[in-house]
């Protein structure tokens, strides 16, 4: 393997995609308990009013903590992140902390809470949260169906009610049609209720070879 992350163009009939496969160790025995860590700490980030002392403090075991992981860079698809599917967000600190529990063709449901980092306004959901997770369980949706790695073309999202902080929510997603490399897909966000938050449809569209 080169220093580049390894591309292939025939991957698995996929476009020019980095080659990403699921890794069986989640991490190692300390990862995921390093990425709650460090959820909490974006939470703690965004809600605390410290006096600066404390802040400083702060800042400087941020900065301790990133030189110490600096030196352990990897090349894309080669890090845990994204890939620890056992995971809340598969590991990785970008997408919401959700556990992803039925993953098949027949479709993708996923559990979990927006936490305190995700607030937008009044107590609620950002807005910009949401199309993150339908994108990400899309994604999902699509890879699970059998489809060659496709892109999001289009993502259209419908706010129906608030989206509550720190509350058991579902969210289950499904292709609805093929159509050459057109997946049209659509996903629903629900409480423990069954009340509607929001839906969303999509299209992905399968990547060409070579295709980024
Ligand atoms: C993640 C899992 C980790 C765990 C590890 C385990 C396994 C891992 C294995 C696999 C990983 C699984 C999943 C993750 C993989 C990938 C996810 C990546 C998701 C993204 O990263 S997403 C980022 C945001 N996304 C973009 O950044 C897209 C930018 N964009 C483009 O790259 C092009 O735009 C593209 C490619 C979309 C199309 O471009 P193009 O030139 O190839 O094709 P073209 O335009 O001809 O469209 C073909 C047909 O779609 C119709 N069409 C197109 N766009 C439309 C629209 N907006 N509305 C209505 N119709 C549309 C046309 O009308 C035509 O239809 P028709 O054939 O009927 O005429």
């Amino acid at each position: 393997m080169s220093e580049q992350t390894e591309r292939d163009g025939d991957y698995e009939k996929h476009g020019g995609f980095p080659v990403y496969r699921h890794d069986p160790d989640n991490g190692g025995p300390h990862f995921g308990r390093l990425v709650e860590a460090l959820r909490v700490v974006q939470d703690l980030a965004v809600s605390t009013a410290a006096p600066p002392e404390v802040v400083e403090k702060a800042a400087e075991q941020a900065e301790a903590l990133a030189a110490l992981l600096a030196p352990y860079t990897a090349p894309e698809g080669q890090y845990p992140a994204g890939r620890s599917l056992e995971l809340p967000g598969r590991g990785s600190l970008l997408m919401l902390p959700w556990t992803a529990e039925r993953l098949g063709a027949e479709g993708v449901r996923a559990t979990g809470v927006f936490r305190r980092y995700h607030m937008g306004g009044n107590g609620a959901a950002h807005g910009g949260v949401l199309p993150l997770l339908f994108d990400d369980l899309f994604g999902s949706v699509t890879h699970a169906y059998g489809r060659p790695i496709s892109r999001t073309a289009y993502l259209h999202v419908n706010y129906r009610k608030i989206t509550p902080l720190d509350t058991p929510l579902k969210v289950e997603g499904k292709v609805d049609r093929v159509d050459g490399r057109k997946t049209f897909v659509s996903a629903r966000l629900t409480d423990e209720d069954g009340t509607l938050l929001a839906d969303a449809e999509a299209l992905m569209v399968v990547l060409l070879p070579g295709q980024p």
